[in-house]
């Protein structure tokens, strides 16, 4: 288990020495200590970057992708301990935690293609005797932060088009979940890697913004790429603005999950479990908000919670775990300060509707899966993200009134709904103001699509051919006396 950081091709401690722990939210039992990174490491890590800068970006392109697609092969060779790795650290059901990393590999792969099609444009000059080019370069020393609760395919969706750009890397894995980024930049390594391409520093909670603070401040350092919280990325977009770097920000976020009186119901819970109770609901497109239409409210609500009852609640040492433990104390505080919230103000809980402690589930981060019907504007769950296995429904009657209801949020990242209405299908997914939009389908997570919202839910996209472009800028050359 790799347990140092990673800075100009060595594996090294914090230049101070300090170091902390790494827990497993099943038990809040220790698994190893990292370095607690500061200001020296941080700048030692972009040192290195930008010492390497040069001669990584004149690599051939077809050899960026070579490495791309070795660093991809090794993943999927180790799928199963770096899996085992995702859910010790971070608590999702084993089963998830394998399919991370083979969802990590793909936008390696994805990247790997897409390093060898950068390509430029020779323009037609409208005056004789120019030659007009536009070229796509890249932007230079990129930093990445990135959240716990997908530790290796958010890190591995910023790294691989960084690289395959011609950029180099310094990279903050969240508290939480540390291990993963440090056992993928290992791989990197043996993938062969140059050194100072890629430098990974580990901090604290209480550490992070000093390393962070010396990358906004560091001129050097030429873009942002960020997943996490929506305070966050502000915080980021403000301090980043003195040195005007290049900013990929995804974000928080606030999905509304539509189902109409005319949608295939059966279809529209299977889509409901699909999406919101993966990574037990620890995911930014995951539905916070449930509209279910008059007509097919009932039926829709029973069912749902006949599905969410049936979900195993353990940790990810079970094999026929479904829903882990939340990833820390903060996290299960919050749900049940939503759930508590919502039942005062008159919701009720068909399903679920407290923490777990058992046998079974015997660590104190467990929340059950959780359907609460009579759910309200007024509540806390309607304006803030749950983040946790929580399916409030919110009954409507009309379309207006559900657009209207869909888009009272500042956020903007996913939205899903149901219907069999052609019509319908394209008034609603034009009206509703996401990113993305799953229509008739909950699962719409894949490397080929941008990723990326809207409003306070950031901007930028990952993955698809949009994805590289956020690492390259272009430069137009103009070449004269032709004639
Ligand atoms: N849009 C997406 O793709 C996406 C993906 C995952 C998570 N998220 C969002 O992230 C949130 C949950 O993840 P989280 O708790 O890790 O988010 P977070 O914002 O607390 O942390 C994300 C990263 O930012 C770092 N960070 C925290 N405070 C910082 C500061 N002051 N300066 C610099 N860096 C700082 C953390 O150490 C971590 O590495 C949710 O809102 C979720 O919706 C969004
Ligand atoms: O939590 C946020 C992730 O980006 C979700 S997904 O795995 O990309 O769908």
């Amino acid at each position: 288990m790799q347990t140092q950081n990673h800075i100009a091709g060595r594996w090294c401690d914090a230049a101070a020495g300090d170091r902390f722990p790494v827990v497993d939210p099943a038990d809040d039992g220790r698994i190893a200590e990292v370095p607690d990174s500061r200001a020296e490491d941080a700048r030692a890590a972009v040192d290195a970057a930008q010492a390497a800068f040069a001669g990584w970006r004149a690599v051939p392109a077809k050899q960026r992708a070579a490495l791309l697609k070795r660093w991809n092969d090794l993943l999927l060779r180790d799928q199963d301990r770096l899996g085992a790795l995702i859910s010790r650290e971070q608590g999702k059901p084993l089963a998830e935690g394998r399919a991370e990393v083979a969802y990590a590999a793909s936008y390696i792969e994805w990247f790997a293609e897409e390093a060898t099609r950068a390509n430029g444009e020779v323009i037609p000059a409208p005056v004789a005797g120019r030659r007009m080019l536009a070229l796509r370069e890249p932007v230079g020393v990129v930093a990445a932060i990135t959240p716990w609760n997908f530790p290796a395919a958010m890190i591995a969706r910023k790294i691989a088009p960084a690289l395959a750009a011609g950029c180099t890397v310094v990279a903050k894995p969240a508290e939480d979940t540390p291990l993963t980024s440090l056992a993928l930049v290992e791989l990197a390594v043996e993938a062969g890697l140059p050194p100072g391409v890629l430098n990974l520093v580990c901090a604290s909670r209480e550490r992070t913004p000093e390393v962070v603070d010396v990358w906004l401040a560091d001129d050097r350092v030429r873009k942002i790429t960020f997943t996490g919280s929506t305070p966050v990325g502000k915080h980021l977009a403000r301090e980043s603005a003195a040195t005007l770097k290049k900013l990929s920000l995804e974000l928080g976020g606030n999905a509304p999950f539509i189902v109409f009186d005319d949608a295939d119901v059966d279809a529209a819970v299977d889509g409901l479990m699909a999406a919101k109770f993966r990574n037990g609901g620890q995911t930014c497109v995951c539905p916070n908000r449930v509209f279910a239409q008059a007509g097919i409210h009932d039926r829709f609500v029973e069912q749902l919670a006949a599905r969410v009852s049936a979900l195993r609640v353990g940790p990810a040492s079970r094999a026929d775990s479904q829903i882990g433990p939340m990833i820390n104390a903060r996290a299960v505080e919050k749900i049940e300060r939503h759930v508590q919230d919502a039942l005062a103000r008159g919701a009720t809980a068909v399903a679920g509707g407290r923490r777990v402690r058992d046998e079974i589930a015997a660590g104190p981060h467990y929340f059950a899966p959780t359907v609460l019907t009579g759910a309200t504007t007024d509540m806390l769950l309607w304006r803030e993200e749950t983040f946790g296995p929580v399916v409030p429904v919110f009954r409507f009657e009309r379309e207006d009134e559900v657009i209207a209801a869909a888009n009272d949020t500042p956020f903007g990242l996913a939205a899903y709904f149901y219907t069999r209405d052609l019509a319908r299908a394209w008034r609603v997914a034009d009206a509703l103001e996401s990113g993305i939009v799953g229509l008739n389908e909950g699962a719409i997570a894949a490397e080929a699509a941008p990723f990326g919202g809207v409003k306070e839910s950031g901007y930028g996209r990952e993955g698809s051919t949009h994805g590289l472009d956020d690492y390259l800028h272009i430069k137009y050359v103009c070449q004269g006396g032709l004639s």
